[in-house]
């Protein structure tokens, strides 16, 4: 496997190379439908350069279409044009109808439904819940089957860091997806966010125009409807970069996108920020003034904009001989006040305007005839009167430089929001801790944006390059591993300060002392939390986390310590308060003691405080939740060497696999499932012992022998030793088929499915060197069969290979359809299986069958950031913006021990040393540097 392009339609590209190479349709937008941002109400108007109407050049030469020669692809192009970024023309034409894709499966009744199974009555069920909750409760489901989110093709690289709240741009430029409330999203484009370039010879205006191919119907004394074949948008996350060229100007635009989000930074990462850098190349023989203006309404398109109260204000700010200005939009709603900072750096050579207030709803004609005069904006003193209800307000902020001739110029404007406050807990945003919390932060943030972003992105580039430019990586794959990472900061994540007063019992609840780095870990690093997916609204679902939870891991570690701190003391507590689950129908309480919760709760509610906001199933029973909590205890004191924290799991991985040996019915050291979908496919039933369940037990029973055997703990390990060694002769005998490991030991028609999951638990023992020698559970010979058979059937007997592995397929090779969920790809156990496939040696199998799911996303179905949890062959979806495929991360991690493990030494053995001492807790348990984590990046072998 090389590093080029597989298609001419790829991401991969040179500085000359335009995206697409100018034929046809560039990638990766081939075949949307919708291409409208929503909010506006037109249908999408996506010129072509053939049929463009160039109304809008009022002033400059006739349109001269140049096809598609690389927008600012000249030598010495000042900014870094990413190899494999995610890439498209803005004004990119569907190819062929896009696919008609419909959101969900639940029309279809599952095979073998019939009326007395207990599920059958989920759907009144659900609607009564439903009801309720919505209609009298009037508050909103935390997964809504009534009102799913529609699909929009649009999507780019979200602004801003870790935990303050995101802005998500298309790749047409628009600002579209809002989720400044924590965990809960507005969709919608709001047409006054814009920039606008204005240039100017000889002391005219010869060229004004928005940059957006959009043409609304308000601001209509603006200028728009820009040619979106002259620009390219490519994303590589976090940041994008969109090149225009401004026809008949000989002047290329590019505006850089930057957000911090880098690995290891724990106050940068969680700035509320963006930057947008504007690199101006004149091609002219001539100066040219050029001005960019960037307008942002007060608000984020949602009907609080319209509830009266808000203002705005300009300012400026000058520290550190960093001077920067702009307005400030003061959006005043009741919960979760903030303030929006729109900024500019000035510079000798760059001068700041601004319009402290307009009407977005209005014909903007104002606003363009003051830049369209002077090529700068009014510059009002003082603050803006308060909005009326129903008014609307927005703001713009410009910057101006000259460009000499064949020279190359910069302008760097910045986006902040403040909200310190968030509706639940009485906690303040992370950045507050840097920043503070009175709402006043928005100037400091901006010009801190404005004074580092040059850091941040030689910091970016310092983590990125060794992947980018290891020559034998395909280029999907550098674009699928950072572009997924979006869902870090989108996934409506929050990142929270502890209060200085905080004191342990309020964290821990009644009971609980062992948790002696609890409160020092929150302190430092704070609360991180991740939804399961933008539609389901459930913080850090425990089971999709495991396999997210690699990102985490490797790039921000303390973050993911912190999240399996907060899982502790919840596993610790209880919740005695009985509530029906919509399943079964059984009532039983929320929460179990020492038993690992779905999730820690809904953004809608109190999250921390109520945990379980998931009631489908009583999770109290469920298989792979403790198990997945004692995986990632020793995969990430592998991964980081935190002796602390390992001991202070300990118990909570005793309590935990206590628990569990209650699933162990016939006491043979293996658990057995109930018969219902007790795991995290919770719409696929298993009975008996199962590969999955049953493969994440032995590999959990190995991980307790290892850290027994760490911590000294004598009698632990020989008695988890004594289970392993029982359970791995019951494992093979019950579900060993000579091939595969049969998906469950009921002897029901479908218990020898092929589920493309069943090694899930060798992939963490690879991940965590427990799969060599003597450490080993399931035999090589077997894992390799298995791996085989499913790349046989489930990847390569699937949708002609080119769609990842189904999740659970028959021998003869048709999909198991005995539930929804069986005939679905998850692409999140995909990129699992293929890390799995790469830690056993099975490297171009790992890549093609990931592969099948990069494209499916990104390029056929236009879903990119928005990574869906699951699609069928056809035309369906489900999930739309989903948590688990984050564990593309465990590819690199598996890349990453390839390399290092042939020369280095195994970790170092926790035998007893001679002498009788036992390795020391601090002792190095696993591999340090990596390209993923902290060094550079080794090459794969043989890829
Ligand atoms: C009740 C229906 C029929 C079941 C039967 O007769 O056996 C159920 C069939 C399909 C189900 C829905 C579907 O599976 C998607 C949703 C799953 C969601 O749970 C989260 O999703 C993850 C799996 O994708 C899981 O790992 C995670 O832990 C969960 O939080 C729950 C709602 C579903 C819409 C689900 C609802 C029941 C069915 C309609």
């Amino acid at each position: 496997m090389g590093g080029d392009d597989r298609d001419g339609a790829s991401c991969a590209h040179s500085r000359q190379t335009p995206p697409g190479g100018g034929q046809g349709c560039p990638w990766p937008y081939p075949q949307y439908t919708d291409t409208h941002g929503g909010g506006t109400g037109t249908a999408p108007a996506i010129p072509t350069a053939g049929r463009h109407p160039w109304w809008g050049d009022r002033v400059g030469p006739s349109l001269t279409h140049r096809g598609q020669t690389p927008p600012g692809g000249t030598q010495g192009c000042p900014w870094p044009y990413p190899h494999s970024a995610a890439s498209t023309s803005v004004g990119a034409q569907p190819g062929h109808p896009g696919p008609d894709l419909q959101q969900g499966d639940l029309r279809r009744a599952p095979p073998g439904s019939a009326v007395h199974h207990p599920s059958s009555w989920f759907p009144c069920r659900y609607f009564r819940w439903w009801y309720k909750k919505t209609c009298i409760e009037k508050k909103s489901a935390f997964i809504d089957l009534m009102c799913a989110v529609p699909l929009q093709q649009i999507y780019g690289c979200p602004l801003g860091g870790i935990g303050g709240g995101t802005i998500t741009r298309g790749w047409r430029g628009e600002f579209c997806r809002w989720q400044l409330n924590p965990g809960k999203y507005h969709y919608g484009t709001v047409i006054a966010d814009q920039f606008t370039v204005c240039l100017r010879r000889k002391g005219q205006t010869v060229y004004q125009q928005v940059l957006s191919v959009e043409k609304p119907s308000t601001l209509q004394g603006w200028n728009w409807g820009y040619c979106g074949h002259y620009a390219f948008y490519h994303a590589l996350y976090p940041r994008a970069w969109t090149v225009y060229e401004l026809p008949g100007q000989n002047v290329v635009l590019t505006c850089r996108q930057v957000s911090p989000v880098i690995p290891h930074d724990y106050k940068d990462s969680s700035l509320p920020v963006a930057v947008f850098i504007w690199e101006v190349e004149n091609g002219n023989e001539e100066p040219v003034e050029v001005s960019i203006m960037f307008s942002m309404q007060n608000g984020m398109g949602a009907k609080e904009d319209k509830s009266g109260g808000h203002w705005n204000e300009p300012f400026a700010l000058q520290e550190g001989g960093e001077r920067v200005a702009g307005v400030l939009l003061h959006h005043c709603t009741p919960t979760n006040p903030f303030t929006l900072a729109v900024a500019a750096r000035e510079k000798a050579g760059t001068v700041v305007t601004h319009l402290t207030a307009f009407d977005p709803a209005g014909s903007g004609r104002d606003v363009w005839q003051d830049l369209l005069q002077d090529g700068k904006l009014e510059s009002p003193t003082g603050e803006s009167r308060a909005t009326a209800k129903g008014e609307v307000t927005a703001a713009a902020v410009c910057a101006t430089c000259t460009v000499p001739a064949r020279g190359h110029q910069t302008l760097e404007l910045a986006l902040a929001w403040d909200m310190p406050r968030v509706h639940f807990g009485a906690l303040g945003r992370r950045y507050t801790r840097f920043f503070g919390s009175d709402g006043d932060a928005a100037p400091a943030l901006s010009r801190y944006a404005l004074a580092h972003y040059e850091e941040w992105e030689r910091k970016i580039d310092a983590w990125q390059k060794p992947v980018l430019e290891n020559s034998q990586l395909p280029s999907w794959y550098k674009s699928a591993l950072f572009n997924e990472l979006y869902f870090m900061t989108d996934g409506g994540t929050v990142w929270l300060e502890l209060p200085h007063d905080c004191l342990p019992q309020e964290l821990q609840g009644p009971g609980v002392a062992s948790l002696s780095h609890l409160l020092p870990v929150l302190r430092e690093y704070g609360r991180f939390a991740y939804l399961e997916g933008q539609e389901y609204r459930m913080y850090n679902t425990y089971d999709v986390h495991f396999y997210a939870s690699f990102a985490l891991v490797m790039l921000w570690p303390k973050l993911q310590i912190s999240l399996q701190y907060d899982i502790a003391v919840t596993v610790i507590n209880e919740d005695v308060e009985p509530r029906q689950y919509l399943m079964s129908g059984q009532t039983a309480q929320v929460k179990l003691k020492n038993v690992v919760p779905h999730d820690i709760g809904d953004p809608d509610d109190e999250p921390w405080q109520h945990v379980n906001a998931y009631l489908m199933h009583d999770t109290a029973n469920w298989k792979d939740l403790n198990l997945k909590f004692v995986l990632q205890v020793y995969r990430d004191y592998y991964l980081t060497h935190d002796a602390p924290y390992l001991r202070d799991m300990w118990p909570v991985c005793q309590a935990v696999m206590e628990s569990e040996l209650r699933f162990d019915t016939d006491n043979d050291g293996l658990i057995e499932n109930g018969g219902f979908a007790d795991q995290t496919y919770d719409a696929w039933v298993v009975n008996g012992a199962s590969a999955y369940c049953g493969g994440l037990w032995l590999a959990a029973v190995r991980m307790m022998c290892k850290m027994a055997e760490v911590l000294g703990d004598e009698e632990t390990q020989q008695k988890y030793s004594g289970i392993l060694q029982k359970g791995k002769e019951a494992f093979e005998r019950m579900l060993w088929n000579g091939k595969y490991y049969n998906y469950d030991s009921s002897g029901s028609d479908t218990s020898s499915s092929i589920m493309s999951d069943q090694c899930a638990g060798q992939w963490f023992l690879g991940a965590c060197g427990l799969d060599q020698g003597e450490l080993e559970v399931f035999p090589k010979s077997h894992v390799i069969s298995a791996l085989q058979t499913i790349f046989e059937k489930n990847v390569m007997g699937f949708a002609g290979g080119t769609m990842g592995a189904v999740n659970g397929m028959r021998p003869d090779g048709v999909p198991d359809t005995s539930s929804v969920q069986s005939s679905e790809v998850w692409i999140g156990v995909v990129y699992a299986l293929a890390a799995t496939m790469i830690q056993e040696g099975m490297v171009q199998e790992g890549f093609h069958t990931a592969e099948g799911c990069y494209r499916t996303v990104w390029e056929q179905l236009g879903m990119a950031f928005q990574t869906p949890e699951a699609y069928c062959e056809k035309k369906v979806y489900r999930s739309l913006a989903y948590m688990r495929p984050l564990s593309i991360w465990s590819m690199q991690l598996a890349l990453e021990s390839r390399v290092g493990r042939a020369p280095c030494a195994p970790p170092p053995s926790s035998s007893p040393v001679p002498g009788g001492t036992k390795q020391s807790i601090g002792d190095s348990p696993g591999p340090v540097a990596s390209a993923g984590r902290q060094g550079p990046c080794p090459v794969p072998p043989s890829l």
